[in-house]
């Protein structure tokens, strides 16, 4: 194994060292960050994750609420929970766990969230504003990999990035990101004909595509940066990401793990988020 890990957690660690004290210097002007999640239904990786949310925000000192709704909710009722969190003063962020129940609109509920509350950064408004190169409230699991690349000191400006999936949440956001950041950036989806091609162009590759292991080693040219941004379970049912570690750890000059990685830092943005909300009081 020849790559540096890009340690999640321990980057994770120290931001939230900062958002600590950010929140401390906050308290000096009365202003207490609150985080509220909405969680519907039992799906138990949900809960983890939830639960994962609103103990990080104690321990940086925020206020956390979680509201728990049977599957049965309605999508007026959701509604309705939103627009009292939207006008509660203790409220600065409102984070509405996904995947919702099929009978509700997705969509519908993101925007109804108040674009100064939406820590997830998945109202219209927050996009745009990132597409536009003017960002507000940033996706948290981009702007966490964002972090990972500043920390790990991986020069941006005029490198080659390619994003492999385009979704909402990760793929275009990231794309955005890393545009603004200098980048030159090739965003690849399901239909891309010979991603390798691709791939091995890349001084960065980030992996969102919600495959177990499908990037290999065979696919990176050496010495890139490999950022791994997929949480799947492979065939013994253990938690493992996007790429491949074993063969990828081979030529990669660094990559991040799964756990360990993004998922660390996706939490710590949701965090750093809220107290951006609260800070623009
Ligand atoms: N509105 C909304 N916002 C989200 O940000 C959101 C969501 N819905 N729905 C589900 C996904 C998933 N997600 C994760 C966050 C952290 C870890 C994480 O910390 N993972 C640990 C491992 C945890 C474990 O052991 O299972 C790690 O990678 O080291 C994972 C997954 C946020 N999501």
């Amino acid at each position: 194994m020849s790559a540096t890990i890009i340690d999640g957690k321990a980057i994770a660690a120290a931001t939230q060292l900062e958002i600590k004290a950010r929140v401390s210097a906050l308290a000096t002007r009365g202003i207490h960050p609150g985080l509220a999640v909405i969680l519907i239904g039992d799906n138990p990786a949900s809960h983890v994750y939830v639960s994962n949310k609103v103990k990080s925000c104690g321990a940086v000192g925020m206020h956390s609420v979680l509201e728990q709704y049977p599957v049965d909710l309605t999508e007026a009722e959701l509604l309705t929970r939103i627009d009292a969190l939207n006008n509660d003063p203790a409220i600065h962020g409102i984070l509405v766990q996904l995947p919702l129940p099929k009978y509700i609109d997705e969509h519908a509920v993101l925007e109804a969230i108040s674009p100064e509350k939406d820590v997830d950064g998945f109202h219209l408004i927050n996009a745009g504003a990132l597409m536009t190169g003017q960002p507000r409230l940033r996706a948290c699991t981009p702007y966490g990999v964002m972090k990972m690349l500043e920390h790990s000191h991986i020069p941006l400006r005029g490198a080659h990035a390619v994003i492999v999936g385009a979704s909402n949440i990760v793929g275009k956001p990231m794309a955005m990101m890393l545009l603004q950041a200098g980048a030159t950036v090739t965003l690849c989806n399901s239909k891309t004909r010979d991603l390798s091609h691709h791939t091995r162009q890349a001084d960065i590759v980030i992996a969102a595509v919600g495959r177990a292991k499908m990037i290999t080693g065979d696919m990176i040219r050496a010495g890139a940066t490999v950022i791994d941004v997929g949480i799947n379970r492979d065939e013994h049912g253990k938690l493992c990401g996007d790429v491949d570690f074993d063969s990828v750890a081979q030529v990669a000059g660094a990559i991040s793990p799964v756990p360990g990685g993004v998922g660390p830092m996706t939490i710590t943005m949701l965090l750093m988020n809220t107290l951006e909300a609260a800070e623009k009081l």
